[in-house]
């Protein structure tokens, strides 16, 4: 790997609040760094990748220009654009600007750029910078500038943001009153925090980061005290993919996992989640369904041993009826949800009170809502791993309010409050534990959006969660693995079969081709 292919994996994987930026950004001017030379830096690398994605015959840029050093930035982009031989027009509204963007500014206006303070001043352009607020955004936008924004966001023509599409919070991915629309966003730096937040999406169009050479040691002087916040990146996921195996091993060593889904109503569930587990590469796989659906299972499954259980007048399972000499303990971990119904309580209330490694989906999670999360999950010694999407989760957590707000908030605080790994499904998956460590998945696609998706999910994380108990690695790893291996699948069969074609059996038929196209 060279060097600057080991630079990337690295700072690919921080993920930074505006304060940590700010802090980052102190210590380097503190060493020496000048302001300016770094602003000059940063606006050169910026203006270096535009010039290459302008398409050809483009020619007439408009740059909206902020008070602060944003503004700079994108001051510094437009003259090396008029350079370059652009038609350059700038928009700024603001009598007042930082000091550097001032100087940015006089000197623009002295190399002939026009500059206008009404938006109708402006001519019709090809495309638009964005350079009114990045990560000094500090309250609500109103008046002019947000009108200006909205009027912005009609126009049919590209908007390359920098840092953020002006408007968002940092943190938070929070429309502030109002926000630019882009069509590019070039975050710079360190991945802010709002890139990985779901309401963010619609605003930051493809975002990429501008790497300017911030060295690591100032990144992790600031993070150090932090509770740490990691995105996950291809290069983390793969490198457990897949868990290695010693030359000398057997089934039993390789992970034993018990999935306890299914119901007469939900028959369908129960297989997928198992054809997720099968791809994790467990070593043993042991499946509990009720009695009536086994030979389903079997037909699929030929691999796994399925238990039939007695059932509950409504076809869900009664009680878990486990092979002689076997209990709870004979397994590394145990996945119990998918297709359950509610009115398997006590399966769900019998795991919760063993001392195996727990996932819990779907109705588990509803069922551990009704007897009360955090009561139940109090005693419990081994890890709990729990699944929910946004409506799960509110029943988990009714106390944890604004969900929509800060995701990444509202990750951190279930799992600190229930002693739980939550991971809480989404465009951007969050997953935290209980020290409040947090890892973000970025990349994903709305064709997961869909019935079955989430019954892999729990197979592939059972499945590894079972193999990392006996290999002794951190199952948090194992969750993120499991979120990062589930989107990648979901964005190779949607770019093969579109998004049409990623229903959840298809999905598991691309587990393998995800890990071998990325291997
Ligand atoms: N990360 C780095 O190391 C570098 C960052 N650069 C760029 O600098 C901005 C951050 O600059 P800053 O001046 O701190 O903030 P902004 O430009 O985002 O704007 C702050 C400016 O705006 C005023 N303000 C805040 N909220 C509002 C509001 N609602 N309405 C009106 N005005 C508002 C505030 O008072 C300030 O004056 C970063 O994003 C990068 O683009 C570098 O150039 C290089 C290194
Ligand atoms: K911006």
């Amino acid at each position: 790997m060279t060097h600057l292919q080991q630079r990337e994996q690295e700072i690919s994987q921080y993920v930074v609040t505006a304060a940590q930026m700010r802090d980052i950004e102190e210590r380097i001017f503190a060493a020496g760094m000048p302001v300016v030379a770094l602003m000059e830096k940063v606006a050169g690398l910026i203006s270096r990748r535009l010039l290459a994605m302008i398409p050809p015959g483009k020619s007439r840029v408009g740059v909206l220009v902020g008070p602060g050093h944003n503004g700079g930035d994108a001051l510094v982009v437009a003259r090396q654009l008029h350079f370059q031989g652009y038609e350059v027009w700038i928009y700024n509204p603001f009598p007042k600007v930082k000091e550097l963007t001032s100087q940015h500014l006089q000197y623009a206006q002295s190399l002939g750029i026009p500059c206008y303070q009404a938006i109708e001043q402006l001519p019709n352009c090809d495309l638009l910078v964005d350079g009114l607020f990045g990560f000094g955004l500090e309250r609500k936008l109103t008046d002019a500038v947000a009108s200006a924004i909205d009027h912005f966001n009609t126009w049919k023509q590209p908007i390359f943001s920098i840092d953020l599409p002006s408007g968002l919070h940092t943190d938070t991915g929070e429309v502030l009153g109002t926000t630019i629309r882009a069509t590019n966003t070039f975050c710079l730096g360190l991945w802010k925090q709002g890139f990985l937040q779901d309401q963010a999406l619609d605003y930051l169009g493809k975002a990429e980061l501008i790497d300017f050479d911030i060295p690591l040691a100032d990144v992790q002087a600031v993070l150090q005290d932090a509770p740490k916040i990691t995105r996950i990146t291809t290069a983390k996921a793969i490198s457990n993919l897949p868990l290695p195996r010693p030359p000398v091993t057997h089934k039993y060593k390789e992970g034993h996992l018990l999935l306890i889904c299914g119901s007469h109503r939900y028959a369908g569930g129960a297989i997928l989640t198992a054809l997720g587990a099968r791809a994790s590469g467990v070593g043993m796989l042991s499946i509990a369904v009720p009695e009536y659906i086994k030979p389903l299972l079997v037909s699929h499954l030929p691999e796994a041993l399925v238990v039939g259980c007695p059932e509950t007048e409504t076809g869900a399972i009664a009680h878990l009826q486990l092979p002689e000499k076997t209990d709870l303990n004979s397994f590394d971990a145990i996945a119990c949800g998918p297709g359950l119904t509610t009115d398997s309580t006590p399966i769900v209330q019998q795991v919760i009170d063993s001392d195996r490694p727990l996932l819990l989906d779907a109705d588990g999670l509803n069922i551990l809502a009704q007897m009360g999360t955090i009561p139940s999950l109090q005693k419990r010694q081994a890890t709990t791993i729990l699944t929910p999407h946004e409506g799960e989760f509110k029943r988990l957590f009714p106390d944890i309010p604004n969900i929509h707000q800060d995701r990444v908030k509202a990750v951190q605080q279930a799992a600190m409050q229930s002693g739980a790994i939550v991971l809480l499904k989404g465009a951007r998956t969050a997953i935290a534990n209980s020290q409040g460590s947090v890892w973000l998945n970025p990349e994903s696609t709305p064709a997961l959006a869909r019935g079955g998706s989430g019954d892999v999910l729990t197979g592939i994380l059972g499945g590894l969660l079972a193999q990392a108990v006996k290999k002794q690695i951190a199952l948090e790893d194992m969750v993120a693995t499991a979120s990062w291996w589930h989107s990648q699948a979901g964005i190779l069969a949607a770019a093969e079969r579109t998004e049409l074609g990623v229903d959840a059996f298809t999905l598991t038929q691309y587990l393998m081709k995800a890990v071998m196209g990325n291997g």
